[in-house]
C-alpha cells in the first residue's frame, strides 16, 4: 500500500530497525525492488532523483505511484534530493508521498527558508518532508575538527534546523559520501558526532551515501570488462550501528547500479548472438532484487511490514 515516507520511518526509529530508500530508474529496477520488499515482508521507500524523472517520465512516475498502491507491503514514492521549491510540486503532482529538499550547500538561513516553504506545500497535501544538513564529504578519522565541522552536521544546528523548519526526517552528514569512492579503505564514520545529533533530534535520520560496494561486486563488474577505481563503501557493521543510533533511512543506488550493469556485461559477453534484451536484462534484474532482499537484511527490516 501507498503511505508517506513518515509512516515507514517513524516506526523504523521507534523500533531501532532501518529502512531501504533504492533509487529506481526504469520498469526493472522497480520490479526488483518491489519484489524484494514482498518475499521479505519488508516496508521500503522508491526513491525518484530528478534524473530519473528525467530519463523515465510519465512512464516511471506512473509505474513508481501505482504498482506502490498495488504493493502489499507498506511503500513510500520518494523524491530524492529535490534541488528546487518546483522540483518538489512536480513530484507532489505525480502522486510522491515523500520529498526531498536539499539546500544543504547553501547557508543555514537559506536551507531553513526554502525547506520551511517546501514543508507548508507538501504537509498541505499530506506528504512528509526529508531535508538535509551538513555536507556529504568522506572524512579522514584525523582530520581537523573544525575542518569536520565545518563539513559534517553540527547537532545543535540540526536541532535548531528542524524546530525552525518542521521536516520530517533530516539527512546528516557524518562522513558518508555518494559513488563508488567513499575514501580509502574503510570510510571514516564519525558515530560520536551521530549519537549527539539521535539525542537532539527525535526525527527520524537518513544515511545518504551508504552503499556498500562489496569487493565481489566490483570484481564480476571488472571480471567482465567493467573498469573501476579503488572503490569502496560503507562497512556493514558501521551501517548497524548507525541504525543501533537513530538512522531509519539508508539510501542505496550504487549497489544496484553495479550489480545491473556487471550481469548485462556478463550476459553479452558470453552471448555475442543474443539480441533479446529481455535476455540480458532479466538477469540483471534479479541480480538487483537479490542485492535489495540483502539490503533489507543487513537492515533488519524484513519482516516488519
Ligand atoms: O545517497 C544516495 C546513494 O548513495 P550511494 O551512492 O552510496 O548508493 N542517493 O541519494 C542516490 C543519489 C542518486 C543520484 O541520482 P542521479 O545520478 O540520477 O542524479
Ligand atoms: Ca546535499
Ligand atoms: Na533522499
Ligand atoms: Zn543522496
Amino acid at each position: 500500500m501507498l503511505v508517506t515516507g513518515l509512516e515507514i520511518l517513524k516506526k523504523a526509529r521507534e523500533e531501532g530497525y532501518g529502512v531501504g530508500a533504492f533509487n529506481v530508474n526504469n520498469m526493472e529496477f522497480l520490479q526488483a525492488v518491489l519484489e524484494a520488499a514482498e518475499e521479505q515482508r519488508s516496508p521500503v521507500i522508491l526513491a525518484l532523483s530528478e534524473g530519473a524523472m528525467k530519463y523515465g517520465g510519465r512512464a516511471l512516475t506512473l509505474m513508481a505511484v501505482e504498482l506502490a498502491k498495488e504493493a502489499r507491503v507498506p511503500v513510500a514514492v520518494h523524491l530524492d534530493h529535490g534541488s528546487s521549491y518546483e522540483s518538489v510540486l512536480r513530484a507532489l503532482r505525480a502522486g510522491f508521498t515523500s520529498v526531498m529538499i536539499d539546500k544543504s550547500h547553501e547557508d543555514f538561513e537559506t536551507n531553513v527558508r526554502e525547506t520551511r516553504r517546501v514543508v507548508e506545500a507538501a504537509h498541505a497535501v499530506g506528504v512528509t518532508v526529508e531535508a538535509e544538513l551538513g555536507r556529504l564529504a568522506g572524512i579522514e578519522e584525523h582530520v581537523a575538527v573544525d575542518e569536520k565541522d565545518a563539513l559534517l552536521t553540527n547537532p545543535e544546528e540540526a536541532r535548531i534546523f528542524m524546530e525552525r523548519t518542521g521536516a520530517d526526517y533530516l539527512a546528516v552528514a557524518i562522513g558518508t559520501s555518494h559513488g563508488a569512492y567513499k575514501g580509502k579503505g574503510r570510510p571514516f564514520i564519525d558515530h560520536a558526532r551521530l549519537e549527539r545529533i539521535a539525542r537532539l533530534v527525535p526525527a527520524p535520520l537518513v544515511l545518504h551515501g551508504a552503499s556498500a560496494v562489496p569487493p565481489e561486486l566490483v570484481e564480476r563488474f571488472r571480471a567482465s570488462g567493467g573498469e573501476i577505481g579503488e572503490a569502496a563503501g560503507i562497512h556493514p557493521e558501521d551501517i548497524k550501528k548507525a541504525i543501533s543510533l537513530g538512522i531509519a533511512k539508508i539510501n542505496t543506488d550504487t549497489d544496484l547500479r553495479l550489480a545491473f550493469t556487471a550481469l548485462i556485461r556478463e550476459a553479452l559477453n558470453k552471448n555475442p548472438k543474443e539480441f533479446d534484451p529481455r535476455k540480458y536484462l532479466g538477469p540483471a534484474r534479479e541480480a538487483v532484487k537479490e542485492v535489495v532482499k540483502s539490503r533489507m537484511e543487513l537492515f533488519g527490516s524484513v519482516g516488519r511490514a
